[in-house]
């Protein structure tokens, strides 16, 4: 698919946080405070440093001995049991991700009017600005985002590229060429715990879809009454999550119905299982959602990139993991058309996951 398979989306106008944080509200405006259900617990969710798993990218390339298989397995039960994981020993240069962070926030500091000229374009997901927007009543996150797709070339927006700050467009074209191998691997890794060949993914994908958000979370006076980022599950069939070295807390996953908070380790990335992968292996390894909580005094920066594969594919549940006793839970459907109703929705837990849902027949 040579450009997004979006159009038309209609935004609405949005209010810019950082713009609104500048003006040190003593009330938060109406449309950012939540719905007493949808409030975090701030503080009372209990932090788990560690029970979301942690894998050791250096032993999963050494071939057949112990620690392979032992990471193997913690592979496998982190996709089975999390939806989440760590990844440490990742072996990209830890000075390419702190010049992209740097780079990142040095972009989300500009004034206005320069970030403006990237804006989110009407019929395109990719700018500054927030996307999932469709009405006037519906609840704002706090939270200013940046999106950028990279690959397939035909997927960008050059405009979309900004010249400030210096080095920017180039260093994330560096930094989302290694996120890229580096989904490639988990990719691989991840097929061969289902058993299936180390390339499967890679051939099924195609030239992959890859995209990047950049989340930038301001302080915010009232962190109870407010969410970063509304719970979605991702789109993708992976994500990877740089958080900035030294951030607070943000970003919470749904487990077993209680949100737990995800400690940021510094130097890792935090991997999630998408919806695509979901479907995939036929709901073995679930989609999770997740979303993120602000800071009283903190700010907060993460990158997103969305690993995907190309909009022509036709996905559905892997025959080899479906049997009689997995029934098949989803249905094939063409992965352009997926995007297109996960980009034209807002978001809302793991609903745009019902599209491809097969109704399970109830036992006669
Ligand atoms: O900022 C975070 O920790 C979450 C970001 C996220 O979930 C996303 O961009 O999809
Ligand atoms: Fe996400």
């Amino acid at each position: 698919m040579a450009h997004d398979p979006i159009s038309p989306i209609n935004l609405v106008p949005f209010d810019d946080v950082q713009e609104l944080r500048k003006a040190k509200p003593t009330t938060i405006p109406e449309r950012f405070v939540r719905d007493m259900t949808e409030r975090p617990t701030l503080g009372t969710a209990s932090p788990f440093p560690d029970t979301v798993p942690i894998i050791d990218l250096s032993r999963l390339v050494k071939g057949n001995n112990d620690e392979y298989e032992s990471e193997m397995l913690q592979l496998t039960r982190a996709c089975e049991e999390w939806g989440f994981f760590q990844v440490i020993n990742h072996g990209i240069d830890l000075s390419l991700l702190e010049s992209t962070e740097k780079l990142v926030k040095d972009f989300f500091m500009l004034p206005l009017e320069e970030k403006q000229k990237y804006a989110i374009v009407q019929g395109a997901v990719q700018g500054y600005g927030q996307a999932f927007v469709f009405s006037e009543d519906q609840k704002l996150d706090w939270c200013n985002m940046f999106a950028l797709g990279f690959r397939p070339h035909s997927r960008r927006i050059p405009k979309l590229w900004p010249s400030k700050p210096p080095k920017f467009s180039e260093t994330i074209e560096l930094y989302s060429v290694e996120v890229r191998k580096l989904c490639k691997h988990l990719l691989e890794c991840i097929a061969m715990t289902l058993n299936l060949r180390a390339d499967f993914f890679e051939e099924m994908f195609g030239v992959a879809v890859q995209g990047l958000r950049m989340n930038y979370y301001p302080p915010c006076a009232r962190p109870d009454l407010v969410l970063g980022l509304s719970p979605h599950s991702d789109g993708s069939a992976l994500t990877v999550l740089q958080q900035e070295r030294g951030s607070p807390v943000g970003l919470q996953i749904l487990k077993d119905n209680k949100w737990v908070s995800i400690q940021p380790i510094p130097n890792a990335f935090v991997i999630n299982v998408g919806d695509t992968l979901e479907v995939l292996t036929n709901g073995k390894y679930k989609s999770i959602e997740h979303r993120a909580v602000t800071h009283k005094e903190k700010d907060r920066l993460s990158i997103a990139t969305f690993y995907a594969p190309s909009y022509e594919t036709e996905l559905g549940p892997i025959p080899e993991l479906v049997d009689e006793n997995n029934p098949c839970k989803y249905r094939t459907y063409n992965h352009g058309e997926y995007s297109k109703h996960y980009l034209t929705n807002k978001l809302q837990g793991k609903k745009t996951l019902d599209f491809t849902k097969v109704e399970s027949k109830k036992p006669t």
